[in-house]
């Protein structure tokens, strides 16, 4: 059950605490709760998903991304590589965590991926094999709402329809602007082929574009890992608006660092829990200075954050089918609305991309300018392209489309700190982006292969103009587009990294626990030791199945 005031809750002694009912939290408590005998408590400090329309909506999504009460409002520190620019960080302060109000785009990322998780942590466990049935028992693939033909948009072999969490191909897909999209990779098949399925493990290559949606609407954890068939367990409570400031009652047992339970405030007040025995997930480890203790010495806490740039290409079109008609007017807008409420189909259904491409850089350009390969793997992509028919209004009143240029294994690296002893101040976030000069490099060429796409016969009569005259531009002219335009892709990971066993760095062991102490368990997408060359909400849901699984191996 969801409580929204503790004084709701039937006790406050319970098996397991889970900070945080986000996306990998959700996972695990909801796999924990198929063994009756465990009790969880999920703490979540935001506020609940249910009938928030802009959470529901797949094409409303980014009415969440401004300040509100569903965000916690983040922005780095000025950011040396883009010119002393601060990025915002969105992080969703509502039940689901960022599932709630992601973009929904589903990539696994590639098997290479994996298999250096599994490399680097020496735990055969995380590698894509063994993390496969993980995906299958997450992905509940479901029918595009409007059942248009899906025959060649994905291939059946790699996707599971068992699963909890609903993932689709698009029901609505911007004809005009998708069709030339596929058209391009047949006039240019060497240098963009098609990909049937960009989550097979090899993602390199031109595809359809499957999301977290189904039946028109967004699947998140909070509507599938707690939906109606799960949340009424005996065993299951959430209680919201509960942000927890600390772990309590340390002890040392077996020469490992303990602890009985967490301090969490709700409406000004702080409560605690005390398990009688289990695990603790925590979120931001408080670091040593400004006069608080640490119990434990883990320098890595903090370090290794790691993000994936993103900037954005446009050109003008000779079309009103885009998403900047459907937005600038108000009778269409009205529209679509109208038909997703009766049907939930139609533009609304979707999020606006209609396909994303994976494609590597040339080895030997890397080679000759001195970069060693960022990427796990030779099928490892080291950019994404995503397609979209709208410049998101960047050009009032115009037709545009656009692309979303992702650097997806920056070497550059921050840091999420804090700077004060409040644990309900915001942590102080640097993302680093671009003070690698291969990140810089990777967008550069990016951009030159992307503008060759986008002179294959298909866009002739369709495009415009470019937005910008990229074409004629020096690489130090190139250079400053990327470092004023780029933003964040909202993919934070890496800051509480797992490492081998008897690693030096690193925060977590390959199982999950909190170096040096025990029944502390971190679960979520801080744990990546890389970043997948994806999106990282699939990455983040294997992990929180597997790691469920690993606790119930442990307390079984
Ligand atoms: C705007 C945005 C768009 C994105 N788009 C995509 C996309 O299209 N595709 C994709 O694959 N990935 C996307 N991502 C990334 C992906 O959603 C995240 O990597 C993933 O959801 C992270 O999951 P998590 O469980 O680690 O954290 P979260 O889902 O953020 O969960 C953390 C939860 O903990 C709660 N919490 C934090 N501190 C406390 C505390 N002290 N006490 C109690 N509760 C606390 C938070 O409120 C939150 O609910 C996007 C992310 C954002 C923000």
């Amino acid at each position: 059950k969801v409580y929204e005031d503790v004084v709701q809750l039937p006790g406050l002694s319970y098996d397991f605490v889970i900070v945080g009912g986000g996306t990998a939290g959700n996972v695990v408590a909801n796999r924990l709760t198929e063994n009756p005998n465990f009790s969880v408590l999920v703490l979540e400090a935001g506020v609940s998903n249910e009938g928030v329309l802009d959470s529901i909506v797949p094409f409303f999504v980014v009415n969440l991304l401004q300040p509100s009460i569903y965000e916690w409002n983040y922005t780095t520190v000025p950011q040396p590589g883009l010119n002393g620019r601060n990025v915002e960080i969105p992080r969703a302060h509502m039940l689901g965590g960022c599932s709630s109000h992601n973009g929904m785009i589903y990539t696994r990322g590639s098997a290479d991926d994996y298999n250096r998780f599994a490399a680097i942590t020496g735990d055969p466990g995380w590698s894509w094999d063994r993390l496969l049935p993980y995906f299958f028992k997450n992905e509940k693939w479901t029918p595009p709402v409007d059942h248009h033909d899906t025959r060649g948009q994905f291939d059946p072999a790699v996707h599971s329809n068992k699963g909890i969490n609903s993932v689709s191909l698009s029901a609505f897909n911007w004809p005009i602007f998708a069709n030339h999209v596929i058209e391009s990779t047949k006039e240019l098949p060497d240098e963009w082929p098609f990909n049937l399925d960009m989550n097979s493990g090899k993602p390199l290559g031109l595809g359809w574009l499957q999301s977290t949606i189904g039946d028109g609407m967004r699947s998140s954890s909070a509507t599938s890992y707690l939906g109606p068939e799960f949340i009424h367990r005996k065993n299951l409570h959430v209680l919201l608006n509960a942000q927890v400031s600390k772990l309590v009652e340390s002890s040392h047992v077996n020469g490992k660092l303990t602890f009985g339970g967490v301090q969490f405030a709700q409406g000004g007040t702080l409560f605690y829990s005390n398990g009688r025995k289990g695990d603790y997930s925590l979120r931001w480890s408080p670091l040593a200075g400004l006069g608080i203790s640490s119990l434990l010495d883990i320098p890595s806490v903090g370090r290794n954050a790691t993000d994936q740039p993103v900037f954005i290409l446009g050109w003008t079109v000779n079309s009103t089918q885009t998403l900047d008609s459907l937005i600038q007017n108000t009778t269409l807008f009205n529209e679509a609305f109208a038909q997703w409420n009766r049907s939930h189909t139609g533009p609304f259904s979707a999020e606006g991309t209609t396909q994303l491409a994976f494609f590597r850089l040339d080895s030997q350009t890397l080679a000759s300018n001195n970069f060693s390969d960022p990427s796990a793997g030779s099928d490892s992509p080291h950019i994404e392209v995503a397609f979209s028919p709208s410049n998101f209004g960047a050009l009032p009143g115009s037709q545009a489309v656009s692309v979303g240029i992702i650097v997806l294994n920056p070497v550059s690296r921050g840091s999420v700190t804090i700077n004060s002893s409040n644990p309900f101040d915001s942590p102080v976030i640097d993302v680093g982006f671009l003070t690698s000069d291969v990140d810089l490099f990777t967008g550069r060429e990016a951009i030159a292969k992307v503008l060759k796409l986008f002179k294959a016969p298909t866009w002739q009569d369709y495009i415009i103009a470019p937005i910008g005259d990229l074409e004629n531009s020096s690489d130090d002219e190139l250079d400053e587009y990327i470092r004023n335009t780029t933003r964040s892709t909202n993919h934070l990971v890496g800051t509480a990294a797992m490492s081998a066993k008897d690693a030096r760095y690193g925060v977590v062991d390959p199982d999950l626990q909190v170096k040096g102490a025990s029944r502390l368990r971190i679960i979520d997408a801080s744990v990546f030791p890389f970043i997948v060359s994806g999106h990282t909400q699939a990455a983040t849901y294997v992990i929180a199945e597997r790691g469920a699984d690993l606790v119930k191996e442990a307390w079984k």
